[in-house]
């Protein structure tokens, strides 16, 4: 896992990579895969080491499995003979795209809410999945191989996306057009992981691919393989992206060799078409990002740097003194509540397990600050309505309620929602052991201040809240 540590930040296998013995107690399955050897010499504890047999698509294919149920609560079928993906590279991919979407504003729940189209689904389906159960995006997805098809379509439905997935078979020899003009419909970015191969004597060749052991596995020749390889198939996907300009906001594809990064570059030149390009850094193997669109000024994207640490989070540490599920579910509910009815913020999950919630948070107005005015305020109205009911006049309530200041947005915030937000942050409520911890991490805004406010706030209100 060398390249490990360049990972997306954001990436949930970043610092806590799959450890196999836990992983084999939850599911089963992988137990006849584990491979134990001898730790380190050097060692003090002699434990030995866990790790998988890579070398066998059945392990594989077992811990893509395990992964998807454990931390996305999806559940796919996989056949031998295609393609198996390994979940934390395709989650890389996956957060770029968030990170551009984010960078132009088009992450935020869309009257329609967010339309992704993914050029060759696989029979996984997994970044449509992955992209629906995480981000509540839509997808429609495209795939040439009829049994990768079947199954694609199968894994949809059998996590209840239909409504959200459409797996369509491409469209003869068109990668886009066709399949745009045929939904009628705009989309807000468009994803795709070709073939990276003009012929399966190249794959075996290329001195540039060198697969990692642990990544064999009898792929078919129609996931590696396409006349041409990547750089025609993505040059084709330039070529029909000119005719469908705005159609799609963003258009992206995955390279898996450096070398085709140059000439799609020269292409997106020679054309004037801005463009920005990534690196996905995953265990021992490197893959490249493309990204152009012909209505955002692509260049100027700053998207989170992958080999930056994050920000320092501000954290707020709740001593429960015992712990319980139930305890922990009563203050994510609550601090869902706070954010979403009082401050009129927008959450969107992206990880949900039972020691770890994390969403995504905007908010588009500032409804936190001056709070002890209006907590004060508040406690005069009640104090004056109590006198009312005392039969104490209504003279007081009035003048009460014009002197409060607290208002509730109204709905025309939503269709402000393409505006620009005062503050994006992650959220992250973590249990350990006595303690659950809250954290706020800025991703972007106006303002780093509000971050300082917005804790301030929800500690007090959750103080009074745990005091009741
Ligand atoms: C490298 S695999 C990627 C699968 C999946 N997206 C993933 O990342 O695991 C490429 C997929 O594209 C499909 N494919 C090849 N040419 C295609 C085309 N013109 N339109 C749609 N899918 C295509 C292949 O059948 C294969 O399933």
């Amino acid at each position: 896992m060398a390249l490990n540590r360049f990972m997306h930040p954001r990436n949930i296998y970043k610092d806590s990579p799959p450890r196999f013995k836990e992983l084999a107690e939850q599911y089963p399955d992988l137990k006849a895969f584990l491979v134990e050897r001898p730790g380190e010499p050097a060692a003090t504890s002699h434990k030995s080491i866990v790790s998988l047999d890579f070398e066998n698509p059945a392990a594989l294919r077992s811990l893509t499995c395990a992964l998807l149920r454990r931390d996305f609560n999806l559940d796919i079928d996989l056949p031998l003979t295609k393609l198996i993906p390994t979940v934390p590279s395709r989650l890389n991919y996956l957060l770029w795209i968030e990170d551009l979407l984010h960078a132009h504003k088009i992450d935020l729940p869309l009257p329609g809410g967010v339309l992704g189209l993914d050029i060759g689904s696989g029979a996984s389906c997994i970044y449509a999945l992955l992209g629906w159960r995480k981000n509540g995006w839509s997808f429609v997805t495209t795939e040439a191989d009829e049994e990768a098809l079947r199954f694609a379509q199968q894994n949809v439905v059998k996590n209840g996306a239909a409504e959200k997935i459409t797996v369509l078979p491409a469209y003869g020899s068109s990668h886009l057009l066709e399949t745009v003009k045929s939904t009628g419909r705009e989309f807000q970015f468009c994803m795709c992981n070709p073939p990276f191969f003009g012929s399966l004597a190249e794959r075996d060749e290329k001195a540039s691919y060198k697969p990692p052991k642990h990544a064999c596995n009898p792929v078919a020749e129609t996931d590696a393989v396409v006349e041409g390889g990547e750089v025609a198939f993505v040059s084709q996907m330039i070529g029909e992206s000119v005719q469908l300009s705005d159609k799609i906001k963003i258009y992206s594809s995955m390279l898996g060799k450096k070398s085709s990064v140059a000439p799609l570059k020269a292409i997106l030149d020679a054309q004037k078409i801005p463009y920005t390009t990534t690196e996905f850094c995953q265990g021992r193997t490197m893959r490249w990002g493309l990204a152009w669109s012909h209505c955002l000024d692509m260049k100027s994207v700053t998207v989170v740097n992958p080999h930056k640490a994050p920000d320092r989070p501000l954290t707020y540490e709740i001593d429960f003194g015992s712990k319980s599920e139930t305890d922990r579910m009563r203050v994510c509910l609550k601090v869902m509540e706070l954010l979403e009815k009082n401050l009129k913020m927008y959450l969107v999950s992206e990880r949900g397990g039972k020691e770890r919630s994390q969403w995504r948070v905007s908010a588009l107005k500032n409804l936190w600050s001056n709070q002890r005015r209006k907590r004060r305020e508040e406690k005069n109205l009640k104090a004056a309505e109590e006198d009312v009911e005392m039969g104490d006049g209504e003279s007081v309530v009035e003048s009460s309620l014009s002197r409060s200041s607290s208002r509730t947005p109204d709905s025309t915030d939503e269709a402000k929602i393409n505006a620009k937000y005062l503050i994006q942050f992650h959220l992250t409520i973590k249990s350990d052991s006595m303690k659950y911890a809250m954290e706020l991490r800025w991703i972007d805004g106006e303002n780093r201040e509000y971050l300082h406010s917005i804790v301030v706030y929800l500690k007090n209100q959750l103080q009074e809240f745990l005091q009741r």
